[in-house]
């Protein structure tokens, strides 16, 4: 066995934190043969539920999970961490966009940039899942000037898999039979799910998404549509934000990170751009990336892009220029 990981889950008594504790303790994102430490941070106000989250995690008898450290100061959660899945922020209600959140949200990771630079280890990979989760991952990277941007990650995996599953559903395949969806921009309604360099496997044939499906204009409008606007559904009516199905992104996009991407096939993260695509440097923008087996990936270059998709990726990155520039003034 290798030597633990230090991993810290922020909003660790919240919802989504039910869910994604049990998967990393057990082994689905860092490996079957690698112990876990695991750190929770929560608010005070939260101390008492994070002590039953506590006792969860121990009953259930994983035989990964070295220690848990619960805790509701900065100081002692970020200390030497190798992974941060910052999930902890306030989530949206029915009728908010994702950006309505930045006011309260966007000084939690200015704060847990600064605890960042001070207490990880520099090697310290970040994924930040609380809303608008590009922008505050901007922010996290900004404040933890130490460490490298491109250790700052936000979590578009979600609608990825949201993208995949419609298209496996109206193709109808399993969803692993859908590669290379991109998804462009901000984790928001201004989205851009792209298939135009997606296949699908249909009775041992790889196909264009186009030609699996035999029906542009779904594909052009609410197929898109469905996945831009998949998040308020699931709060309409469920009443609370996805849960269950973050958890499970949170795990992909992590594992993935840390293992690497097969031969041949990419995934979305929202990462720091260096100007790809004509997208502004310095915004966190969702990109195709392919990862190496030392954590290390690379935007995917070269893909052709054509005029609908243009428009749309830059109407998504013009949300995150305002984005960007609202939670700049908030922070100062
Ligand atoms: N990027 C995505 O794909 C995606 C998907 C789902 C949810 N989200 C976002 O994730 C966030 C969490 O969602 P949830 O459903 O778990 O919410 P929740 O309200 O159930 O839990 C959030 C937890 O964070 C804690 N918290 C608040 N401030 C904190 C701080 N400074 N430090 C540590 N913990 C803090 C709260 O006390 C609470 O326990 C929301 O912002 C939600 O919008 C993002
Ligand atoms: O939509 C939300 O506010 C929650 C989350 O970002 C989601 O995509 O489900």
């Amino acid at each position: 066995m290798t030597d633990p990981v230090k991993v810290l889950v922020t909003g660790a008594a919240g919802q989504i934190a039910y869910s994604l504790l049990y998967s990393v303790a057990k082994g689905d994102v860092f490996g079957k043969d690698t112990p876990i430490t695991l750190v929770l941070l929560d608010i005070p106000p939260m101390a008492g539920v994070l002590d039953g989250v506590v006792m969860e995690m121990q009953d259930c008898a994983l035989p990964l999970l070295k220690e848990v450290i619960a805790t509701t100061e900065e100081a002692v959660a970020f200390d030497k961490i190798d992974a941060a899945l910052l999930v902890g922020a306030m989530p949206r209600k029915e009728g908010m966009e994702r950006k309505d959140l930045l006011a309260a949200n966007v000084k939690i990771f200015k704060s847990q940039g600064m605890a960042l630079d001070k207490y990880a280890k520099k090697t310290v990979k970040v994924v930040v899942v609380g809303n608008p989760a590009n922008t505050n991952a901007l922010i996290c990277s900004k404040f933890a000037p130490s460490i490298p941007p491109e250790n700052f990650s936000c979590l578009t995996r979600l609608d990825q898999n949201r993208a995949q599953a419609q298209i496996a559903a109206r193709a109808g395949v399993a969803c692993s039979a859908v590669k290379n969806v991109v998804i462009w921009g901000n984790h928001s309604s201004t989205q851009y799910p792209d298939v135009n360099h997606a296949t699908v496997e249909i009775n041992g044939k790889t196909l264009s998404v186009f030609d699996a499906i035999k029906d542009d204009s779904w594909l052009k409008n609410e197929f898109i549509a469905t996945v831009q606007q998949r998040g308020a559904a699931v709060i309409k009516a469920r009443k609370l934000s996805s849960a269950m199905s973050a958890a499970k992104a949170i795990c992909d996009h992590m594992r993935d990170w840390w293992a690497g991407t097969p031969k041949g096939q990419w995934v979305s993260m929202g990462v720091v751009s260096d100007g790809s695509y004509g997208i502004e440097k310095g915004l966190v923008y969702s990109f195709p990336v392919e990862i190496g087996s030392n954590h290390s990936y690379k935007i995917v270059q070269g893909l052709p892009i054509n005029d609908f998709s243009r428009e749309k990726m830059d109407n998504t990155m013009k949300e995150l220029i305002q984005e960007r520039d609202m939670a700049l003034e908030a922070c100062n």
